[in-house]
């Protein structure tokens, strides 16, 4: 099965009091922490990659993942996201399992993201119908959407006939529709020119301000991954550890003038520092 199909399988979440999950052993989670890891194990070939890799993901927050290629980012949040199976650990949110929480996923090859044959709308509207949601209120949240997003192109076309940037938009759209608890979004501008990474960066900012969603971002580009983020995960090289979590409290909106302010300028120097010594270390 491949990683949209198992986005979408399952058909309507459950919800309610999990039961039968174990207990959480190990450390306490930090207060106003949304999403708990603990002993997570991960392995390729027999060489692990997680080893009781334990982490607190603050709610209402933007978290970026930064780190050395290959160290495991993608992995994490497809972890977390319940697209890849984890040889062994907890993951809890809000001390529920995935079953029983809504996510939203935005995947880094836009171009297979979404389903060919539907149109941006349908494709907006999907998570919403397999949820069970009456028409009514689907139209009403796609509405919401496109006004949130300012979406001026006619959402009734195929997304072949869309740009990278306006896929990419569509994407994100269907992956919010459902108001997820938590987002994750997997090196969303990778593909797409710096006019529409402004462009994008601008509304999610502006969406997770209203919603306060707590958002994972994996990104390799360390200026994007500090820009948006609230807290930095610095990665180690595999067996992955956490080097470093800056926080970056910077107001918002943020915009091109904040990548000239000092305190931007000082995290991102210091989350230089910690990923070159990291790299030297190994
Ligand atoms: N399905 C798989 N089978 C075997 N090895 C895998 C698989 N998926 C990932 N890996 C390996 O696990 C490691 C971590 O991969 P991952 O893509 O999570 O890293 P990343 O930090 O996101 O990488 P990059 O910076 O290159 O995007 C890599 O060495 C990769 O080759």
């Amino acid at each position: 099965m491949n990683a949209l199909a198992k986005l979408f399988q399952g058909g309507p979440k459950k919800t309610g009091t999990p039961d039968g999950l174990p207990e959480l052993t190990r450390l306490p989670a930090a207060p106003e922490t949304h999403v708990t890891i603990r002993g997570l194990n991960k392995q390729f070939g027999g060489v692990p990659l997680y080893q009781g890799f334990d982490l607190d993901i603050p709610r209402g927050k933007i978290v970026s993942i930064f780190g050395p290629n290959g160290c495991g980012k993608s992995t994490l949040i497809n972890m977390i996201a319940g697209l890849l199976p984890v040889d062994g650990g907890e993951i809890l949110f809000d001390g529920k399992s995935l079953r029983e929480t809504v996510i939203g996923y935005v995947f880094q090859n836009y171009r297979e993201a979404l389903l060919p044959w539907l149109s941006a709308r349908r494709n907006i509207e999907y998570p919403l119908i397999r949820s069970g949601m009456k028409p009514v209120q689907v139209k009403a949240r796609v509405d919401e959407l496109v006004a949130a997003f300012d979406i001026r192109f006619d959402l009734e076309r195929h997304p072949y006939e869309f740009s990278g940037g306006q896929q990419q938009l569509v994407s994100i759209m269907r992956a919010l529709a459902p108001r997820p608890e938590v987002l994750f979004l997997d090196e969303p501008f990778s593909a797409l020119d710096y006019e529409m990474t402004l462009f994008i960066r601008d509304k999610l900012q502006e969406v997770q301000l209203q919603d306060r969603t707590t958002t994972l971002i994996v990104s390799h580009d360390l200026e994007d991954a500090v820009f948006l983020a609230d807290r930095i995960l610095l990665l180690t090289r595999r067996p992955t550890r956490v080097a470093a979590a800056l926080n970056f409290e910077l107001a918002r909106p943020r915009g091109p003038e904040s990548i000239a302010d000092a305190r931007f300028i000082e995290v991102k120097s210091n989350a230089l520092e910690i990923f070159r010594r990291e790299l030297a270390s190994s």
